[in-house]
């Protein structure tokens, strides 16, 4: 089981020192959606030159032109980048054809997907690297999670690796590790603590002891 860092409240230097108290706790550092709009590609270029030991995911939710955006994201030095669910079977097809091309991996965010089991099916029969469940901020500010769903794609996911994100905290952690995903995400369960460093490291801690 991975961890994954979700940035997505910060622009680049606050990302960057951000990143330097919780570096040896994590695996992979997300540049999310919000941070790509602000700053574009550049933001994951300046994390990848400031951490290379770590991987960096492009969080660019891509809907269409999966091959032409995965080849900028990969330019950017994306190691990892998501691509939409809810996107047509062209679209992840073109992605995961670019991806095997550059070395990278997709993540597919199964975000606001209706039939989930099924769509999971389907994505993972195209080769996609990861499915990830996400409960998105509007569905979290209504009391939405996505442990459920994490089992729904445990049970139909046999090739890609499954991962979960959406409003996971330290508290809520033991209810994620039960399910076993592959690879947790949490943002703000690690930039919003006081003590990010502790925080992040005894999710490292109960995320290693699986
Ligand atoms: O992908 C995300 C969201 O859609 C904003 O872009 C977040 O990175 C993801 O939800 C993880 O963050 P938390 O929910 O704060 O853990």
């Amino acid at each position: 089981m991975k961890l994954q860092l979700a940035l997505d409240l910060v622009n680049i230097p606050e990302g960057i020192a951000l990143v330097k108290e919780v570096e040896s706790y994590v695996d992979i550092v997300e540049i999310g959606t919000p941070i790509v709009i602000n700053e574009g590609l550049h933001a994951v270029k300046a994390m990848k030159d400031a951490f290379p030991h770590l991987e960096v995911l492009a969080d660019l939710k891509i809907m269409d032109a999966g091959g032409y955006e995965i080849m900028k994201a990969a330019e950017a030095g994306a190691d990892l980048v998501t691509v939409l669910g809810v996107s047509n079977d062209m679209t992840i097809k073109g992605a995961v054809e670019e991806a095997k091309k550059q070395n990278k991996k997709i993540l597919v965010d199964m975000i606001n997907v209706a039939d989930l089991e099924k769509r999971a099916r389907e994505v993972d029969a195209l080769g996609v690297d990861y499915i990830c469940v996400h409960t998105g901020y509007d569905q979290q500010a209504v009391g939405e999670n996505p442990f459920e769903d994490l089992l729904t794609i445990k049970r139909a996911v046999t090739n890609a690796k499954t991962a979960v994100a959406g409003g996971i905290k330290l508290e809520t952690l033991p209810e994620v590790i039960k399910a076993a995903p592959d690879l947790v995400i949490v943002g703000g369960g690690i930039t919003g603590a006081e003590d990010k460093a502790a925080v992040a490291s005894e999710i490292q801690r109960l995320i290693k002891q699986g």
